[in-house]
């Protein structure tokens, strides 16, 4: 039976929601190698102001801006200095008529109401400093202008208030958000779990270490996990041998462990079509869907888990994932859809009228060049920048005429 790419799509979306919709909560530490890209499954709230404290923006002199009001480089003030506040330190109080070292990001002293950068003061350096409880602070610094109150502060909470919402459930965590969590006083916080999906590749031709005759590495099980991994899945991989027997077995064992199996390959019009062999009978569908590559395709809904079934050839197996399974994967983690970029075609090209084809693309001195639409070539698959779609209806396509493509291998 033959359906178009967005009836597959539709059957593909019926079988995975109610899956991702199941996926419960964990905790994370937000400073964990795990954490980027996982979504938030609750509305946080801040712990800690950000900034935490009020603190100096530069390093110089904290003092008050009523004791510098006079300050000319014809008549400037001059103040003796007080105890130093280094970026760490307790907050120290500012003695009236004095003026304290402060480093960027120490708490401003209490009393002090402004900071002067160093290269304001008139000797442009730092003299001998003394740090709280480390002697007794000695010299002067001078100062030839006026310093308005709250200068070079930043004040405690402008960022956020403690208190105050850090992020929303379903917002996905990035690198600049888990700064925010952290710096808010929230480590430990609670995530979707991640979707756990069995990527298990079939065919007696597969070898991992030295193939023999016949045989080639299977390079659709890694590809297809790093691909995965893109987006928060959590992957563990088998490689099951042209025996539909063992296959329906482990398949069967792997509906407790999963959520989604992710059958490769053994689904096409072969003598030795392993998964469709075994799981037909238990209620799978496997048809031909009109796209080019990608064509044979199936799935399957067992009492535990569901079961997606991609064809073998790598090009097909990369494709399925890119049409079928990226957009609700997008969804999932809340990342937005690609947008296209458009340039103008290097040659002729030729696609079959009936079919949605999908042919892999260099972009070069900004013309986009089609590459072979073979399904095995693997080595052109990882050397494309894009993807670009020939709908059905369209046969030929012109040099010169702008066509929209779409990044891969970013
Ligand atoms: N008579 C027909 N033959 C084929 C048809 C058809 O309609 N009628 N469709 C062709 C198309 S299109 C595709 S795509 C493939 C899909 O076949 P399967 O899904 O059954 O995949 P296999 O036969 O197992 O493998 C196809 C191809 O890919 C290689 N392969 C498989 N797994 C891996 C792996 N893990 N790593 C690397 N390469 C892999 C395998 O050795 C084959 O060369 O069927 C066509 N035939
Ligand atoms: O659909 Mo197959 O994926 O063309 O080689």
């Amino acid at each position: 039976m033959t359906c178009t790419l967005e009836n597959h799509r539709a059957e593909l979306e019926t079988l995975l929601s109610p899956v991702f919709a199941s996926l419960d909560s964990e905790k994370l530490l937000a400073d964990s190698p795990e954490a980027n890209g996982r979504i938030l499954s609750e509305d946080l709230y801040a712990l800690l102001p950000i900034p935490a404290f009020t603190n100096s923006q530069m390093d110089g002199y904290a003092a008050r801006s009523a004791d510098l009001a006079t300050a000319t480089p014809q008549s400037p003030v001059t103040l003796p200095l007080g105890f130093t506040a280094a970026a760490g330190d307790r907050q120290i109080t500012l003695a009236e008529g004095t003026a304290s070292p402060v480093m960027t990001g120490a708490m401003i002293p209490l009393g002090a109401d402004t900071v002067i950068p160093i290269e304001e003061s008139s000797s442009g350096a730092f003299p001998d400093l003394v740090r709280a409880g480390r002697g007794t602070p000695s010299g002067n610094a001078e100062f030839t202008a006026p310093s308005e109150p709250g200068r070079f502060i930043r004040p405690a909470g402008v960022d956020l208030e403690a208190g105050a919402l850090v992020a929303q459930a379903g917002t996905r965590l990035t690198p600049t958000m888990i700064a925010a969590l952290v710096s808010s006083g929230l480590r430990e916080v609670p995530v979707r779990r991640a979707l756990k999906v069995a990527v298990c590749t079939t065919g007696d031709e597969l070898s991992d270490d030295q193939p023999s005759q016949g045989q080639i590495p299977d390079s659709n099980s890694p590809m297809l996990t790093a691909w995965l991994r893109q987006y928060q899945v959590k992957v563990r991989t088998l490689q099951l041998p042209d025996d539909p027997k063992r296959f329906a077995l482990t398949i069967d064992a792997l509906q407790e462990q999963v959520d989604l199996i992710l059958t490769v390959g053994g689904i096409s019009a072969g003598a030795y079509e392993v998964v469709r062999q075994a799981l037909a009978p238990l209620g799978g569908a496997f048809h031909h869907v009109a796209i080019q590559p990608g064509g044979p395709q199936g799935f399957a809904q067992l009492p535990q888990a569901a079961v997606l079934c991609f064809p073998g050839n790598p090009v097909s197996a990369l494709l399925s994932a890119e049409l079928f399974l990226a957009p609700l994967l997008r969804k999932l983690n809340a990342l937005p859809d690609p947008v296209p970029q458009h340039y103008p075609l290097a040659a002729d090209a030729n696609s079959p009228e009936h079919k949605h084809q999908v042919r892999r693309a260099v972009i070069r001195d900004g013309q986009v060049a089609i590459l072979d639409p073979g399904s095995h070539l693997v080595h052109d698959l990882a050397r494309a920048d894009a993807l670009v779609h020939i709908p059905v209806g369209v046969s030929q396509l012109a040099a010169g005429q702008s066509i929209e493509t779409w990044s891969m291998n970013v």
